[in-house]
């Protein structure tokens, strides 16, 4: 079978990460495209000559044209501004809608048969945008976020009840915002319910105050990094859980991650993307899991989906 093509779209931050990524685990062979001439030239050739010491067998080129994309089976975009400090994502909109707009013309034109993770900002807005651009069917459309926000909340449980993240399993629904709903009554570790465990070692009053906490931690955690960076956003995270949905697509391993996905009904929403599990294999976004939300969750679902239906009212 021929080597497997993977296009990143975006050399910045997060796309040479991407590129390191994709190269070390030898996904396939990698094309990095940006704008800036030299960027993605000089990051793959940078990266390529680490494969004597790393032992990959893959070839990494960076490229300024679409034309070099072509035949790819998965596209990753990361193209657009980050955030700075004090700024939302929603601020980002406008900026980075322009820069979307021309992205997915080039994917339409030169992949066309490739499945697309969106990973720009404001992310549900953004995999909107990118699949009514392009046309392509939505379940070779998609967005990462739930996969990096989940990571997020489980490394605070692990780090908190002083055990391996490897055995914490957590999950989160909704829009890429601050009201993205972590789900506490579905995240367990090693199948034990959280809250029994935080309640083993605090009690139940200091129990809810601890996991208010993480929930708040979460939510803020993508901020918590700009304020610290100052100067961009999360690159590593957002780079890794977006590998793990493409390598689920790849070696079609059909796991279930929280994906920005086109909901038909689901959960109650119906032509929105948002958050929520799905099986990633060779078709894609191939299924929806659902789940049972009590009152309280349901109201914060409706909440985040709110968010994300007024946010992307206001694409063009
Ligand atoms: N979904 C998530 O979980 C998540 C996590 C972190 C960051 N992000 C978002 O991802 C995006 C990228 O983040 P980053 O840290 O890599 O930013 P970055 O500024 O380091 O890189 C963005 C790159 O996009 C390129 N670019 C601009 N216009 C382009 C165009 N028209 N075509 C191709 N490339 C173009 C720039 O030249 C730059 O190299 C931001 O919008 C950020 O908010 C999302
Ligand atoms: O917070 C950001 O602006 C970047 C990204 O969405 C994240 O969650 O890290």
């Amino acid at each position: 079978m021929a080597r497997r093509k993977i296009a990143l779209i975006g050399g910045g931050q997060i796309g040479g990460v991407l590129a390191q990524l994709c190269a070390l685990r030898e996904l396939g062979d990698v094309v990095l495209f940006d704008i800036v001439e030299g960027l993605p030239q000089g990051k793959t050739l940078d990266i390529a000559e680490a494969a004597p010491v790393d032992g990959f067998d893959v070839q990494v080129k960076g490229t300024n044209s679409y034309a070099d994309i072509a035949g790819a089976d998965v596209v990753i975009v990361t193209a657009g501004l980050p955030r700075k400090p004090g700024m939302s994502r929603d601020d980002l909109i406008s900026v980075n809608s322009k820069i979307m707009t021309s992205v997915a013309e080039g994917i339409k034109q030169h992949a066309p048969n490739a499945f697309v993770i969106v990973i720009s900002n404001p992310l549900d807005a953004m995999v909107t945008l990118c699949q009514r651009i392009t046309g392509f069917p939505h379940n070779r459309v998609v967005g990462q976020a739930g996969v990096l926000d989940s990571a997020r909340f489980a490394a605070f449980i692990a780090w908190e009840l002083g055990v391996s993240v490897k055995d914490v399993s957590a999950v989160t629904l909704g829009g890429h915002g601050d009201d993205m709903v972590p789900l506490v009554r579905y995240t367990s570790v090693c199948g034990i319910p959280v809250m029994e465990l935080l309640e083993q070692k605090y009690g139940a009053a200091k129990a809810a105050e601890v996991m208010a906490a993480m929930v708040k931690r979460t939510r803020g955690a993508g901020g918590e990094v700009v304020a610290l960076l100052k100067t961009g956003s999360a690159f590593y995270s957002p780079a890794s859980s977006a590998i793990a949905m493409a390598e689920s697509f790849l070696k079609d391993s059909k796991r279930v991650l929280p994906t920005c996905a086109f909901l038909k009904g689901e959960f109650g929403v119906d032509g929105l993307y948002v958050g929520v599990p799905v099986v990633i294999g060779a078709g894609g976004a191939e299924r929806v899991l659902q789940l049972k939300l009590n009152a309280e969750e349901q109201a914060m679902m409706d909440k985040s989906v709110k968010a994300v239906k007024d946010l992307v009212a206001t694409l063009k």
